[in-house]
């Protein structure tokens, strides 16, 4: 599964009513960036209307791992990966499936808030549907706007002043418009890489409860640093390690508070309780 393959030209799809939980499940992935191994067979379910939270140390490939998941890893000249990534049982990497749709089911949220700045708020929701080319009518389109507005927790905030600049906004309403923009495309997976990272800690909150309502209707993987986090938002915990230059594996993987509350390796209670990382 190294091999990059062209994405198949396809009609571009109809606007997706709804969109159903899915669980992703990574099988035996292992990546490299060239001749260097970062990740070593890490196996994980991350189960459908659930939120799995990722931590470790800096460089333990959690990153990596998440960008392999919606096939983002891909856009580096220099990775490759081996393994499997399945959607409901369906093959992320499938040579017949197109690399959009996937990136379509699978969305992402980065550390740093990145709306379009220039773009209107609402021309930041829609923006999606032009890159994943799928059409909307003008009622579908407005009804988006605002219903992934209220799913971001912003709407309240912003139901006046739609046309505004969306780089006008505060960091953390960035973030819940970048939130936004995802859902438009009605993901099934929602992946989030430190989303509150570069965020205070009322704007962390918000985007946390966010998170929780969110989890209804998507699957949510979320990297972070931040344990409190981890422990406020995620059902379920994998604790990744790549120690002494060898390439990052999941060591312990499990219910959060029973990870938190009694670890079962001694790497993995040293880490949640600050001792290391
Ligand atoms: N584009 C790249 N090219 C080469 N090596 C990379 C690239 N991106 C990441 N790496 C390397 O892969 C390893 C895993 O990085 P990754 O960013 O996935 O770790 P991480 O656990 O997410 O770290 P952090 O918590 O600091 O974000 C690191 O050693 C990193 O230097």
């Amino acid at each position: 599964m190294t091999a990059v393959l062209p994405d198949p030209v396809a009609p571009p799809p109809a606007y997706p009513g709804t969109s159903s939980l899915a669980e992703i499940e990574a099988r035996q992935i292992t990546a490299w960036f060239g001749e260097r191994k970062v990740l070593d067979r890490v196996s994980l379910v991350m189960p459908a209307g659930g939120i799995t939270a990722l931590i470790g140390p800096s460089g333990c490939g959690k990153s990596t791992f998440l960008r392999i998941l919606n096939r983002m890893h891909e856009l580096v000249p220099s990775a490759s990966l081996a393994g499997e990534v399945l959607l409901d049982g369906e093959d992320v990497y499938d040579p017949s499936r197109r690399l959009m749709d996937a990136r379509r089911q699978i969305g992402m949220v980065f550390q740093k808030p990145n709306p379009f700045p220039a773009m209107s708020i609402q021309e930041n929701v829609l923006a999606g549907l032009k890159l994943t080319g799928t059409k909307a009518s003008k009622s579908e389109r407005a009804d988006l706007v605002e219903s992934c507005l209220v799913k971001g927790g912003l709407w309240n905030e912003v139901k006046d002043r739609l046309d505004a600049p969306g780089g006008g906004l505060s960091g953390g309403q960035q973030q819940r418009l970048c939130i936004a923009r995802s859902l438009a495309i009605k993901p099934r997976v929602l992946l989030m890489d430190e989303p509150c990272s570069a965020l205070d800690p009322t704007s962390t909150r918000v985007i946390e409860e966010t998170m929780l309502d969110l989890a209804r209707e998507v699957t949510i993987v979320i990297v972070t640093h931040n344990m409190q986090q981890a422990a406020r938002v995620s059902g379920q915990c994998a604790f990744f390690l790549a120690s002494q230059g060898t390439p990052g594996v999941i060591v312990e993987h499990g219910d959060t508070t029973a990870m938190f509350g009694n670890p079962r390796d001694q790497r993995t209670a040293d880490y949640v309780n600050g001792r290391f990382g």
